[in-house]
């Protein structure tokens, strides 16, 4: 199967005080539809950097990035690829459920608000729907960005830290998220450090050095 997520020698240096580093080496990637693959790394190995490039948020120095074939935008639509970001990024002018719309209502999806109602209720943040995120816990606001990411069935999901922030009974609900968002036929990249979420991958990558190389 062709893979939908694509990138192929993606090298990326920041400029510092003390001079450049390079972060990225030469990432080669690959993820098909349906696909779960994880990526761990110690911190500051590069994961985040490496997803900003993959969204399109970000350039690479060197290599490409390619989604169905083709590069993304700066701002790539939802559909395309959606994005949990480890900062979460909710709106706060916006509701829960609003957010979690935000997507769907761009795109002009029917049955918005059955789907905001659905995944809220699957991620037990249901009752909270009509409240700011300022509102709520950082557990709560990851599974509504969590939410807002899945909402559209993206081509592309990228999850940066997906159960960072969330206590030990909220973590099934997430894994069987993004597992059925695979099942729908999304190519689903999740950064983790944990183990429960590298239990339930298809792939186990892990950065080393700047590059990619398959842990399990
Ligand atoms: N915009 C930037 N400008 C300068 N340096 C950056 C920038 N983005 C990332 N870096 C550097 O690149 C390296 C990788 O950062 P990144 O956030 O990708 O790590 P990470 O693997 O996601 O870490 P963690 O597990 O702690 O979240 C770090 O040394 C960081 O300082």
């Amino acid at each position: 199967m062709s893979p939908v997520l694509s990138a192929r020698g993606v090298t990326r240096s920041y400029d510092h005080p003390e001079g450049a580093v390079e972060v990225l080496r030469g990432v080669d990637l690959d993820v098909a539809a349906g696909e779960v693959v994880t990526v761990s790394g110690r911190s500051g190995s590069g994961k985040s950097a490496l997803f900003a490039l993959l969204c399109g948020f970000d350039r690479p120095d060197a290599g490409t990035v390619a989604v169905g074939g083709a590069p993304l935008p700066a701002v790539p639509a939802w559909g395309d690829c959606a994005v949990l970001p480890q900062a979460m990024g909710l709106a706060h002018e916006l509701t829960l459920a609003e957010n979690v719309a935000l997507p769907l209502r761009l795109a002009r999806r029917t049955g918005v608000d059955d789907r905001v109602a659905e995944l809220l209720a699957e991620l037990g943040i249901g009752e909270l729907a009509d409240r700011y995120p300022p509102e709520v816990s950082y557990g709560q606001q990851q599974r509504a960005a969590l939410a807002r990411a899945v909402a559209i069935r993206p081509r592309v999901l990228l999850a940066d830290e997906p159960t960072a922030h969330l206590d030990h009974g909220s973590v099934p609900a997430v894994l069987g998220l993004l597992r059925r968002a695979a099942s729908e036929g999304t190519a689903v990249l999740i950064a983790t450090h944990h183990d429960l979420v590298h239990a339930i991958a298809d792939r186990r990558l892990a950065i080393v050095d700047g590059r990619l190389t398959t842990t399990g």
